[in-house]
């Protein structure tokens, strides 16, 4: 199982942002993407993540295999966080939350409604639907947002935990994770601007 990018070209709005990046995602690797705001990081996450379609360039290896964790938690905020993470674990047929809850220290908040959470919590319930997934690539984009530094360090420790079963992250943050990564800086990919000749071709 290896995510294999090949000459990628991505777009948001229309506008190419990052182009000629290639690169490729091992069984139990983990890749840190940094870069500054704004240089397509979140871009190339939702295209690898299929979420949007490349401009060119190939993305294989993901198929039904990525779970993706973006800014935005979606967890639901009037069912508990054992309601939540049990809804997850039956749309990818998981077995039991209870490691998940364990991994994310969510036992004595299991019964508490999402939307009662605080920001940090969320986050750690939105993360532990990693767990249930059992999708072996996870594609994360700043995923420690509203974490202390101990919800951190549990965090590194469940994707350690992944990469030691053979899973895969591809993760785009600005912190050290600690993690034995690599990094892939994306600044050098910046997609050269339109030719003036195709600047209005840009917002057809
Ligand atoms: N919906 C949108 N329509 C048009 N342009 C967008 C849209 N969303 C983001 N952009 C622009 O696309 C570019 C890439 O944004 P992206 O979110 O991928 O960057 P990023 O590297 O993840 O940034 P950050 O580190 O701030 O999260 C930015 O210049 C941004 O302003």
């Amino acid at each position: 199982m290896s995510l294999r990018i090949t000459d990628l070209c991505i777009a948001r709005g229309g506008i190419p942002v990052l182009e000629g990046l290639s690169f490729e995602l091992a069984a139990g690797q983990a890749l840190i993407l940094r870069g500054p705001n704004g240089i397509g990081k979140t871009t190339l996450l939702r295209t690898v993540a299929g979420l949007q379609p490349p401009v060119s360039g190939i993305v294989e290896g993901g198929e039904d295999l990525i779970a993706y964790a973006g800014h935005s938690d979606g967890i639901k905020p009037t069912l508990t966080v054992t309601e939540n993470l049990s809804f997850w674990a039956n749309v990818f047929g998981a077995g039991s939350i209870a490691p998940a809850l364990k991994a994310f220290d969510l036992e004595t908040l299991q019964d508490r409604p999402a939307g009662a959470l605080s920001a940090g919590q969320k986050r750690r319930l939105g993360l532990s639907r990693l767990l249930v997934t059992g999708r072996p690539i996870w594609i994360l984009d700043e995923p420690t947002v509203s974490l202390d530094v101990k919800s951190v360090a549990m965090f590194a420790d469940a994707v350690r935990a992944h990469l030691g079963q053979g899973g895969s992250a591809l993760i785009a943050t600005h912190i050290d994770l600690g993690l034995d990564s690599e990094v892939l800086e994306v600044g050098p990919y910046k997609a050269k601007p339109p030719a003036i000749e195709d600047f209005d071709g840009g917002f057809l």
